[in-house]
């Protein structure tokens, strides 16, 4: 048999086939058209060979189907191929196979997810932060009591930027906790944190290392600006939220228009966080200059 002029076509459910073959009998025009008995995918694949055609087609849904065609007596020149032919149980243990590996190739995925820290940042430490960043507010108060000779300015900026970051952009805005911007801003927080109060402690028993209060007026050189761009960029990030969502909206009236939406508050944030950047490097810097001028005064 030699096959030419092959035209296969798919039009809603029917397949359409007409070709021209040259056998044993002389050239023969053939042509045939089935309508499946449920939805099929737009797609058909086929392969033709000296010897034959293979025309694939994929339902739209895996289901069993009762029989092949619409109409319900079988067509005469159809016959199933009994190599591949799979009853109703064979099907479902077919379906059951793909389905399982479909679901053990989601959970690999969803553990790689889960493993890795940038995105399960705030699910794994939100309740320790929210702690810190609440006790953090006795940085503001005990300079206000004079308690200790931290600037207040310095703190109220330094705590209300923080907690306006956790509690407001991450801590309200679901889309925003999986993002990997959460881990870098918590990760920048933390790397000066944990030189910060170990040197406040041994302060009050008035023990020094020379190393720690080196990295606790050091750190905040790289720390501060890179804290400062992360917690910009989780800013930036959530405008679209706050603008899709109207989450904290101020409603305006009706002249206005319906209500402004809080991405722009946050706008204006955006520039108070590098000022507040500014203000509170210059104080850093001060402070350092402040405790290694005293420090070369009382050596001399
Ligand atoms: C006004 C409206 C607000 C509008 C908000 C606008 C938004 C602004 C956003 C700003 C961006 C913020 C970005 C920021 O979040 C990014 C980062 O933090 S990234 C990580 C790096 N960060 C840092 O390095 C800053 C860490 N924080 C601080 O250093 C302090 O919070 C700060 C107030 C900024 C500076 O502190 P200060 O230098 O003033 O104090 P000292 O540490 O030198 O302490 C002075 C003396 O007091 C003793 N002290 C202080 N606290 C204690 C304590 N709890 N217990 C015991 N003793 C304490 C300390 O030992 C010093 O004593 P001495 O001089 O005798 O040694």
């Amino acid at each position: 048999m030699f096959i030419m002029n092959l035209d296969i076509g798919l039009e809603e459910n029917t397949l359409h086939f007409r070709a021209q073959g040259h056998g044993a009998k002389g050239q023969n025009d053939y042509e045939f058209s089935l309508e499946f008995r449920e939805a099929v995918k737009p797609e058909v694949q086929h392969r033709s060979t000296q010897r034959q055609v293979d025309i694939k087609l994929h339902k739209q849904t895996e289901v069993w189907w009762d029989r092949l065609t619409l109409q319900e007596k079988k067509p005469l020149f159809l016959a199933p191929d009994f190599d591949r032919w799979m009853d109703e149980s064979d099907a479902e243990m077919e379906l059951k196979k793909k389905e399982e590996e479909k679901l053990s190739s989601i959970s690999v995925e969803s553990r790689v997810r889960k493993d890795h820290s940038f995105y399960d940042t705030f699910h794994t430490t939100a309740d320790m932060m929210y702690f810190c960043q609440m006790m953090a507010v006795l940085e503001v108060v005990n300079p206000l009591l004079g308690l200790v000779r931290t600037g207040f300015i310095p703190a109220l900026i330094q705590v209300t930027g923080r907690n306006v970051i956790l509690f407001v952009i991450f801590g309200c805005v679901e889309e925003m906790q999986n993002k990997a911007v959460v881990f870098f801003v918590f990760y920048f927080w933390s790397c000066i944190e944990i030189f910060r109060y170990p040197f406040y402690m041994l302060g009050c028993i008035g023990v020094e290392w020379k190393l720690l209060t080196w990295l606790r007026y050091t750190l905040w050189m790289p720390l501060y600006p890179l804290g400062t761009i992360s917690e910009a960029v989780a800013v930036v990030q959530s405008l679209a939220v706050f603008d899709e969502t109207r989450m904290f909206a101020l409603p305006l009236p009706s002249f206005l228009g319906e209500s402004l939406s809080f991405s722009y508050s946050l706008r204006v944030y955006l520039i108070l966080m590098f000022l507040g950047l500014f203000t509170n490097f210059r104080h850093l810097y001060k402070q350092r200059r402040r405790r290694y001028r005293s420090r070369k005064r009382k050596q001399l």
